[in-house]
């Protein structure tokens, strides 16, 4: 482990169940994510993304092999936003800052604050069910990094680990979530791994692209992106590279008949 890995994943399997039911989910999967890294995992349903993501937030253990954070401060968000629906925007928010032993007196301004940077500043006294869905994503967000960053507000050395956050969303709301994860990510210098069904997703937002294969998974390729930022998902580019990207994913399905 050096300075220029925040996350190192070497030979890592995981099976789930035992004897001849055994299935195995994950196979010796390598992977170095280096400070600051956006990087993005695409595969087939059922290839262990999702999987891949709970080991490196410790909700479950490798069957062998070892994950290595070098002290960072790890959170999760997923495709459902799962906020307390009695609680309003900045209630939510608390209940996070209290889980991370920010004192009372402090929550309030921090919740305002972690709103603001997630532009739902007005929206402070919503219940969930009265933001749509792209809000909620952003509250959600704005509960991962009130998870992690530092007493001083300070998000750096955070890996966000995010599984299909934006999969439910419309492509516009999505489009305008991709500005927004970008921004948050480049301003706080955070670490991403990024789980998407969506190839184009991927490049528009990755500085790389981990493609793996399906039972087990395994990584089968990594493509750089080398495309000046901010993109747009529907550039010749983004599309370009996608392109690429999908068929050899098409390649893999066929071949395990995902
Ligand atoms: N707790 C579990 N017990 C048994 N099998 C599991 C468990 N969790 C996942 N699996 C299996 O492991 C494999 C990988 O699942 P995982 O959810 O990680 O894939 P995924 O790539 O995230 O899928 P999707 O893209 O559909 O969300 C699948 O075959 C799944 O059925």
């Amino acid at each position: 482990m050096t300075a220029d890995t925040a996350v190192r994943l070497s030979e890592v399997s995981k099976a789930f169940g035992t004897g001849g039911s055994a299935l195995l989910a994950l196979d010796r999967v390598s992977l170095d994510v280096a400070p600051g890294e956006f990087t993005c995992l695409v595969g087939a349903s059922g290839c262990g993304k999702s999987t891949l993501l709970n080991l490196v937030a410790d909700l479950d253990r490798p069957s062998a092999g070892t994950i290595t954070k070098d002290g960072a401060r790890v959170a999760l968000m997923f495709q459902e936003p799962a906020l307390f629906p009695w609680l309003t925007a900045t209630g939510n928010l608390e209940l996070a800052l209290k889980a991370r032993g920010v004192p009372r007196g402090e929550r309030r301004s921090r919740a305002a604050r972690l709103l603001d940077s997630v532009h739902l500043g007005g929206f402070a006294g919503r219940r969930p069910h009265q933001l749509s869905g792209g809000m909620r994503q952003r509250v959600a967000l704005a509960r991962a990094l009130a998870l992690t960053e530092d007493d001083a507000g300070d998000g750096q050395g955070t890996v966000l680990l995010m599984d299909e956050p934006f999969g439910a969303l419309d492509a516009m709301t999505r489009d305008l979530l991709h500005d927004e994860i970008e921004r948050i990510w480049r301003e706080r210098a955070l670490t991403v791994l990024f789980v998407t069904h969506n190839v184009r997703e991927a490049v528009r937002l990755g500085d790389r692209v981990v493609l793996l294969s399906s039972r087990p998974g395994r990584v089968v390729q990594e493509f750089p992106v080398p495309m000046e930022r901010p993109r747009r998902i529907d550039s010749p580019e983004v599309a370009s590279l996608a392109g690429t990207i999908t068929d050899r994913l098409r390649e893999e399905v066929v071949r395990h008949g995902a």
